[in-house]
């Protein structure tokens, strides 16, 4: 079985594939590494063979992550790194390596399964664009900030905006001007990250005409598919990339 890891800034998504690497076994997302490893201990019949991840975090949280996994599972852990180039696709940023690997790989899976140009959102703690031409050439990209910061940012430097997680989710329900407090911000938030992706969508027609595809990837995701009905929503694109960028032998 291979353990598959992406540790974004708030979450870590695992999953982890059967014999035949085409079936998921197991999934979840948590919020720590020992929560991981709860998740994992939980599984009957686990007997990993191999890890992989691709990690945003720092190096020292990364290579604790590791530690652990190797001591619990006994399993050697490999680590998706920066490339110039893979898989046909040429990284853009002048400095390949200041790239996040989340995107990179995201950006992988995306031209793999476009086999031509396109776009690739992410929905995560921070909101990232990218933009891959039909010769693998990474354009560039945008980054802002997601949903959860956002909406933090409103409550930790405001003295009267307070809710809950679940009046939250409540709010979302509709996008009709909010009356009150959560419906007001919750909305407001949402409706800048649909405007961010039409933003994005009008660059990338500017680019390529309607020749190309829309990848929406993310926790949050489910935000935004709305105004773009034509994309894909892939929840696994980091996963995808992560296959390609790490085969295992
Ligand atoms: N099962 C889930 N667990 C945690 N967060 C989720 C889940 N489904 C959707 N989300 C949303 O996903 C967002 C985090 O997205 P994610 O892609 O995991 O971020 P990151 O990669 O930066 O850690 C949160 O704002 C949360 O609202
Ligand atoms: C842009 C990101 C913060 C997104 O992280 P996420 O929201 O997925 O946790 C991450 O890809 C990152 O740290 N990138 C390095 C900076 C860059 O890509 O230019
Ligand atoms: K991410």
């Amino acid at each position: 079985m291979i353990l598959e890891l992406d540790c974004g800034n708030s979450f870590i998504k695992w999953r982890v594939l059967g014999a035949d690497v085409r079936l998921v076994v197991a999934e979840g997302v948590v919020d720590s590494d020992l929560a991981l490893l709860e998740s994992l201990n939980r599984l009957s019949d686990l007997v990993l063979n191999h890890c992989r991840l691709v990690s945003v975090r720092t190096g020292e949280e990364t290579s604790a992550l590791i530690s652990l996994l190797s001591q619990a599972f006994g399993v050697s852990v490999i680590c998706a790194a920066p490339a110039r180039e893979t898989s046909g696709v040429r990284n853009g940023y002048e400095d390949y390596e200041k790239l996040g690997l989340d995107r990179w790989l995201a950006m992988l899976g995306g031209f793999h399964l476009a086999s031509g140009a396109c776009l690739v959102l992410d929905f995560g703690t921070a909101v990232t664009a990218d933009f891959i031409a039909g010769d693998g050439e990474h354009l560039g990209g945008f980054i802002c900030p997601g949903m959860p910061l956002m909406r933090n940012q409103l409550r930790t430097h405001t003295r009267r905006i307070r809710y809950g997680d679940l009046a939250a989710e409540r709010a979302l329900e509709s996008l009709v001007p909010g009356r009150t407090t959560v419906e007001a911000v919750e909305r407001g938030c949402s409706l800048m990250l649909r405007g961010f992706v039409l933003t994005q969508l009008q660059l990338a027609r500017s680019y390529w005409g309607e020749h190309f595809t829309v990848f929406l990837t993310g926790g949050d995701a489910d935000l935004v598919s709305e105004v773009v009905p034509e994309a894909r929503v892939v929840p696994d694109l980091v996963f995808v990339g992560l296959a390609m960028a790490c085969p295992l032998p």
